[in-house]
C-alpha cells in the first residue's frame, strides 16, 4: 500500500510501549459501539479489501474529542484515489450517506494486494497505528495467516470473523440498507449475446431466498442461502480466479489483472478451443443438444503445431478466461439444480472489469436451465467480506 507519514500524531511519539504482548479479549456482547475510526477488513489470497466508514454526523463534542490523527486519517483515505503504488480506492463504489449504527457516513472502497501485506504491516507499525486503533474487524484466511504479525509487529488485535459468514451479511446489508447510491445493487444482464455494453437490468432482492452465492475469488466457494441466518457452503473449487490470472501470466506474459482482462478481450478463444462444430461439422450434436458454437474441448486445439502458431496471446488469454469461467458456470449450475435452486448472486474480484465472464456466466445458466435459472451479480463485487467485517464495530447491527 505504500506509506505515508498522515497516519502519526506528531503529540505521539513515544514507541510501542503500549504493545500488548498477548490478544486482548474483546466482548463482542457488550453492546458498546466501538471507538472511531471504523475499518472492515478482508484479507484474502489476492486481494486485501479495506471499508473505511467516514462519519458526516459527528456532534460538536464528536468532533472535539476525534484526535488531531484521526482527522488525518480521515483527510488521508478520503482525499486520495491511490496509496503508494498498488493500493487503490474505487471511488465508482463509494457509498454516499448510508446510515450506519445511528451516523449517517460514507463507505470507502479500497485494496491492494495481499503481497503487499507485509509492508502494511511494516508501514502500520513505524506509523503507530496502534495509538489509534486497538483492533481491526478482520475477515478472510490472512485475519488468521496475520493475527500474530498485527499483535506483536504493530501492537494491533485482529477481531477474526469467518469470511463467508461475512460475504453473506455484506450482500445483505448492502442490498438491504445502500443499493448504489439509490441505484439497485444487484443486476440480471439481459443482453449476454450482444457485443455492444452490458444491459443491466435490476433485480429486487427483497424476497430471494433461497438463492446461491458463487464467491469467486482466487479460488470458488459456493454457498447456499436459505435466510438471512441461514447458510451453508456447498462446494467449491480452486479453479477460480487466481488460476485465470496464474495460467494467464504464464501463457501470455502479461503481469496484472487489467493486463490480462485487456488481452482477453481483443481475442478468439476459438482459435484455441475445440468446439463441437470441429468435431461434428456445423450442425453440431443435435441427439444431445449440443450446437456447433459450444466448446467441446478447452485449448483441445493447441496440440496441432499449425494452431499454436496462429493462436496470439489475445486469444490464449480469451481462452484462459471462458475455460475457467464455462468451469465455475457448469459447476455452479450443477449446485444450483441439486437443490432446486433459481437465482444465483456471482460475486468476488474475479468479476471486476470483466463482462466477458457476466455475459458468458448469464448465457450459460440460462441455457443449461432451459431458462429456469438466472445469473445475478452484484456492482461491489469482492468487497461484501469487508463489509461484513466492517459491521462488526457494533454487535446490536440486525439486518433489517
Ligand atoms: N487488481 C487485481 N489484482 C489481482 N487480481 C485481481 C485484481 N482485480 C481483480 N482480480 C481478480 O480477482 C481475484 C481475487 O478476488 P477476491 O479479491 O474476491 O479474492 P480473494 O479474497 O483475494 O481470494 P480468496 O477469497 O480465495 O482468499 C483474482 O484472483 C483475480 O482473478
Ligand atoms: C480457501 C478459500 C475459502 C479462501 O478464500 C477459497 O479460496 C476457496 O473456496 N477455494 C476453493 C477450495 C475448494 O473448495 O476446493
Amino acid at each position: 500500500m505504500g506509506d505515508s507519514s498522515v497516519f502519526k500524531d506528531s503529540s505521539e511519539n513515544s514507541s510501542n510501549k503500549s504493545k500488548p504482548s498477548r490478544p486482548r479479549t474483546y466482548s463482542s456482547r457488550s453492546g458498546k459501539k466501538h471507538p472511531f475510526p471504523w475499518f472492515g477488513l478482508d484479507i484474502g489470497g489476492t486481494l486485501v479489501k479495506l471499508i473505511y466508514f467516514e462519519p458526516l454526523s459527528l456532534s460538536p463534542d464528536e468532533e472535539k474529542e476525534e484526535k488531531d490523527s484521526l482527522k488525518s486519517i480521515r483527510k488521508y483515505l478520503t482525499s486520495n484515489i491511490a496509496y503508494g503504488s498498488t493500493g487503490v480506492r474505487d471511488t465508482r463504489l463509494e457509498l454516499k450517506n448510508v446510515t450506519f449504527q445511528g451516523y449517517t457516513g460514507n463507505l470507502h472502497f479500497i485494496r491492494f494486494p495481499s503481497e503487499e501485506m507485509d509492508k502494511f504491516v511494516t508501514m502500520a507499525k513505524e506509523k503507530q497505528f496502534a495509538t489509534l486503533i486497538d483492533l481491526f474487524h478482520a475477515t478472510g484466511g490472512g485475519a488468521f495467516k496475520f493475527e500474530q504479525k498485527f499483535l506483536t509487529e504493530i501492537g494491533i488485535n485482529l477481531n477474526k470473523l469467518d469470511e463467508l459468514d461475512c460475504v453473506i451479511k455484506g450482500i445483505h446489508f448492502v442490498q438491504h440498507k445502500c443499493g448504489l447510491n439509490g441505484h439497485f445493487e444487484c443486476f440480471s444482464i439481459s443482453n449476454p449475446l450482444s457485443d455492444g455494453p452490458i444491459e443491466k437490468a435490476p433485480f429486487d432482492f427483497r424476497d430471494p431466498y433461497p438463492y446461491m452465492v458463487a464467491n469467486i475469488g482466487s479460488g470458488v466457494s459456493i454457498m447456499l442461502v436459505r435466510s438471512q441466518e441461514d447458510y451453508a457452503r456447498v462446494s467449491g473449487t480452486s479453479l477460480g480466479g487466481g488460476t485465470f490470472l496464474g495460467l494467464c501470466c504464464l501463457l501470455t506474459g502479461c503481469e496484472t489483472y487489467d493486463e490480462a482482462i485487456d488481452l482477453a478481450t481483443k481475442g478468439d478463444s476459438t482459435k484455441v478451443d475445440k468446439l463441437v462444430s470441429d468435431i461434428y461439422g456445423e450442425g453440431g450434436y443435435a441427439k444431445f443438444g449440443l450446437p456447433g458454437n459450444v466448446v467441446a474441448s478447452s485449448f483441445g486445439k493447441m496440440n496441432s503445431e499449425e494452431d499454436r502458431k496462429s493462436a496470439t496471446k489475445e486469444d490464449l488469454a480469451k481462452a484462459t478466461l471462458v475455460t475457467l469461467t464455462n468451469n465455475i458456470g457448469s459447476l455452479v449450475f450443477s449446485c444450483a439444480q441439486r437443490e432446486g435452486v433459481e437465482r444465483v448472486v456471482f460475486a468476488g474480484n474475479f468479476l471486476r472489469i470483466n463482462p466477458i465472464s457476466m455475459r458468458l456466466l448469464s448465457y450459460a445458466m440460462d441455457f443449461w436451465s432451459q431458462g429456469s435459472q438466472k445469473a445475478l451479480f452484484l456492482e461491489h463485487e469482492g468487497y461484501f467480506g469487508a463489509v461484513g467485517a466492517l459491521l462488526d464495530n457494533y454487535y446490536f447491527y440486525k439486518v433489517p
